[in-house]
């Protein structure tokens, strides 16, 4: 996939699969405002793993939603691959997230009345398109759910249900798959075959992944993490262990009594313009910037 960003000779050998400008999002007026996102600009590079941390309340979410176009932003510029989201009609957004996006939720999302099978297929049917049965049959042995193809989500354990949902994500080879907390509701030896999956996603089959989570652990499978804290990204590190990631996680929850907010404006903050070439460039340190 090429990008609107091949300009920049920096970013040119690492196409961008999804990035944003800028991007406010404000909940509410006057005494109820909530400025959830206060300026993010972000890029993430074509087949990489990124997980977005930060405490509860930073704007996670609503990034994650505003980036797969599920949520419109106030300000600012949502791209997937080479397509503006700003101003795309209903029917080009849906397009768009039928065509380019795959999702994994923490509720998995199945259709209780439809088979695994047919829940795994439904993004690709309800765009009238082929399934790729070789494909198909590769999603599902590598998830190991051969066997439970026939059953419906209720006769599934959850990590089977998770599974069901990264193969549905997966059979439609999407460019870009976002999981919100895709482990939030998993114990953890599901929870270490649904990351395991989300990284052959990017390893085996190419595939660019997006998760938002509070788990270390889960964040330590990411080729790079993002912290938000209170509308911005205020720190990023590269190919973290579980560790690190805990250590930058608990001062970000503890912020010192005298500097309780994070930076106003993305370029005071340690991490801020955080570019996926940024941390591609320096993947070999455990620290961007
Ligand atoms: N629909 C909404 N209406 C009003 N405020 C909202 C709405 N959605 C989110 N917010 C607010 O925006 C801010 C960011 O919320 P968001 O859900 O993105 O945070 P988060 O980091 O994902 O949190 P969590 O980790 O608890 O899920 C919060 O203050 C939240 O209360």
């Amino acid at each position: 996939m090429t990008s609107a960003h091949t300009d920049s000779p920096h970013v040119a050998a690492h196409p961008i699969a999804a990035g944003a400008a800028d991007l406010t999002k404000v909940y509410g007026t006057g005494d109820t405002v909530v400025e959830a996102l206060r300026g993010v600009t972000i890029e993430f590079a074509a087949g990489q793993f990124t997980a977005i941390m930060g405490p509860s309340g930073s704007g996670k979410s609503t990034l994650m939603h505003c980036l797969a176009g599920l949520d419109v932003a106030t300000d600012g510029k949502v791209h997937i691959g080479d397509v503006d989201l700003t101003g795309l009609s209903d029917k080009a957004m849906t397009m768009l997230r039928r065509d380019r996006i795959g999702f994994v939720f923490q509720s998995f999302n199945l259709v209780p009345t439809l088979t695994a099978a047919e829940n795994i297929t439904l993004p690709v049917d309800i765009a009238g398109r082929e399934v790729d049965k070789e494909w198909f049959d590769a999603v599902v042995d590598r998830l190991g759910i051969t066997d439970r193809l026939t059953h419906l989500p209720s006769e599934l354990s959850g990590g089977q249900q998770q599974r069901v949902a990264c193969a549905r994500a997966l059979v439609g080879k999407p460019d870009i798959i976002f999981g919100d907390e895709p482990t939030g509701n998993l114990d953890s030896r599901s929870s270490g075959e649904v990351l395991d999956i989300l990284r052959a996603a990017t390893d085996e089959f190419g595939q660019t992944v997006v998760i938002v989570t509070h788990d270390p652990r889960a964040a330590s499978y990411a080729d790079r993490v993002v912290f938000l804290a209170d509308g911005l990204i205020v720190r990023e590190l590269a190919r973290p262990s579980a560790d690190d990631v805990f250590e930058v996680m608990k001062n970000l929850d503890e912020p010192a009594a005298s500097e309780p907010h994070a930076p106003k404006h993305a370029a005071d903050a340690p991490a801020a313009d955080a570019t996926a070439a940024d941390a591609t460039a320096d993947e070999n340190t455990s620290e961007v910037r």
